[in-house]
């Protein structure tokens, strides 16, 4: 992914043309004059306009004298981040994070080339802020925060009158959309409108990672309301004050959206990201089809989770193919869980030739109810597939809980405790000091630990905890960023980040590039087995 991002950096050369991969290379014609320019983040270049663009332009006394050159304004700007970052170490970790966030979303909002090129060239540092886990914490505090909107806003509202609004955005071509409805934003719960900084933080990773034109992403927010008392009451809350539409209702906004978008911009590409489970899967059934699009959370986390197991086997030293031998159990049977489990299984199923039905053995599914067995009440059917037949395994009863299923000594018949602990849950902490230390009698010579809930605070575990109760030897991967752990003696328990980051670039830039008119599992597959 870095190497795609300095591949985009090169990109970023002229001021006037803006040329990355996806864009067919034409001159940037400026149909502005005077301030208009200088108040339009993608033309802007504060002081860096030369003199005769200034002439040109009708700039002159609009701005100091000096020319400032665009590598004097990096530096400058570098400069200032890291005189913030020296400014504010001690303070509570938040308020730095936010800080950070705000300089670099007034550099957004005031010079976008600039934006994007110090996104580009520092991403390691700035990932964490524009992206998860700080992401997370902008959302929350949308409201406040906002000063200018970025992306578009169809709500609930708005019914009717979507194939003419989508004609008001402003770019002449758009490639990669992302579009929420902000009901299940990372582990933090429906966040309404607000939800609207993940799109945001998302494309800014397609721009970074994948060298999209950012001139031809849309974020979008589709508001039909929200379930979230707090936002309700709170006056500043900018978004519908109703409840979410359900059924029907619902669905035919999204339908609308979908037709509206895709009558402007036919091939655009539309991801999914942070829809409640229910909503996740039947849009993703609904358009997959019909439209280029995909899942993220489904998809995109499944083709990520599934290179990290495959990782897992590798790092042992054995072939592949031992990955159809691998006990998992996956906390979390919602969209991201049950969209890994459905790949995992697929791929064991390729893998050993045996089919679906004998690759599903080795998959444990536990939930906020514990085990889910056949025995459950009011079955979900997308977890249905993956519930195990009641005494299917010795001592293994309905709702059993994590630390149970872990530690039984008939797991999985063989008497083999889980190679691998995936949590996708969205709480953290679950897996506490007694589970971990329990993975430490796993067979695997390394057993594998995959935090994946976000952000932060939602991890089932830290990396710290991690290495210190379940040993030095296992593979530890979170879904965000953990600083590596010092195992004393120079040791080092390193983090892997196993985040679906690391894949939706690739497979919206591979779509683009390739016309895909859809966006298949297989495709997903390839990514993760590359
Ligand atoms: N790392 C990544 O790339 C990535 C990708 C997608 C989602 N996620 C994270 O995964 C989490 C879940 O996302 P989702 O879309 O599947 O959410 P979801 O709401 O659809 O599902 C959550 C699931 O967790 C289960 N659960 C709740 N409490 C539990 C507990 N105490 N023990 C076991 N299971 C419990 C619920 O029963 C449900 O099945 C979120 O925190 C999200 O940020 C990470
Ligand atoms: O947004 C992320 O960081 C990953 C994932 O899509 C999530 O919902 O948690
Ligand atoms: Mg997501």
């Amino acid at each position: 992914m870095w190497k795609a991002a300095r591949f985009a950096a090169s990109r970023l050369s002229s001021r006037s043309t803006r040329r990355f991969s996806t864009a067919i290379p034409a001159p940037c014609i400026v149909h502005k004059r005077g301030a208009d320019i200088l108040h339009d983040p993608w033309f802007n270049k504060d002081t860096g306009f030369p003199l005769t663009e200034r002439d040109r332009l009708g700039l002159r006394g609009l701005l100091p004298p000096r020319v400032i050159s665009f590598e004097q304004q990096y530096a400058r700007f570098m400069e200032s981040y890291r005189s913030l970052e020296k400014n504010t170490k001690g303070q509570p970790e938040g308020v730095v994070a936010l800080a950070k966030w705000r300089i670099l979303n007034r550099l957004h909002d005031r010079n976008e080339t600039l934006y994007y090129r110090v996104l580009i060239d520092n991403i390691q540092d700035f990932a964490p802020i524009i992206y998860t886990p700080t992401v997370g914490l902008v959302c929350q505090n949308y409201s406040g925060l906002f000063r200018r909107p970025r992306g578009m806003y169809f709500s609930a509202k708005d019914k009717g009158e979507m194939m003419s609004m989508i004609y008001n955005w402003p770019a002449h071509q758009v490639d990669m959309i992302v579009l929420t409805d902000g009901s299940r934003i990372l582990g933090l719960g429906d966040l309404g409108v607000q939800g609207i900084g993940i799109p945001i933080g998302k494309l800014d990773m397609y721009v970074a990672a994948a060298g999209i034109n950012p001139q031809r992403i849309l974020p979008v927010m589709l508001d039909v309301g929200t379930n979230n008392q707090k936002l309700l009451e709170d006056r500043l809350y900018l978004g519908l004050r109703q409840p979410r539409l359900e059924g029907e209702e619902y669905i035919s906004i999204v339908d609308e959206f979908m037709e509206a978008v895709h009558t402007r911009w036919p091939k655009a590409i539309v991801q999914f990201e942070d829809f409640q489970m229910k909503w996740a899967f039947e849009t993703l059934q609904r358009y997959r089809k019909r439209f280029c699009t995909f899942n993220d959370d489904i998809q995109g986390t499944a083709g990520v989770a599934l290179a990290g197991l495959l990782g897992t086997v590798r790092v042992q030293g054995r072939p592949l193919s031992d990955f159809a031998k691998q006990k998992i159990v996956v906390v979390g049977a919602g969209s991201a869980g049950l969209g890994v489990l459905n790949m995992a299984v697929q791929a064991v199923a390729r893998m050993s030739g045996n089919g679906e039905a004998a690759a599903k053995n080795n998959f444990f599914l536990i939930d906020k109810d514990g085990l889910v067995t056949k025995e459950r009440n009011n079955l979900d059917p997308m977890a249905a597939p993956f519930a195990k037949e009641p005494g299917a395994i010795d001592g293994l009863r309905e709702g059993a809980s994590l630390l149970e299923v872990v530690n039984l000594k008939d797991f999985i018949v063989k008497k083999v405790k889980p190679h691998v602990l995936l949590g996708l849950s969205g709480v953290g902490g679950v897996f506490n000091h007694e589970v971990l230390k329990a993975m430490q009698e796993s067979d695997s010579t390394k057993p594998a630990i995959f935090a994946m809930s976000n952000p932060t605070m939602n991890a089932e575990c830290t990396a710290e905890d991690a290495f210190k109760h379940a040993g030095e030897s296992i593979v530890f991967g979170s879904g965000s960023p953990f600083d590596n752990v010092d195992l004393g003696n120079g040791k080092v328990g390193h983090v892997n980040q196993a985040n679906n980051m690391y894949l939706f670039p690739g497979i919206g830039l591979g779509a683009l590039l390739s016309g895909a008119r859809i966006i298949s599992d297989g495709m997903l597959q390839a990514a993760s087995e590359w």
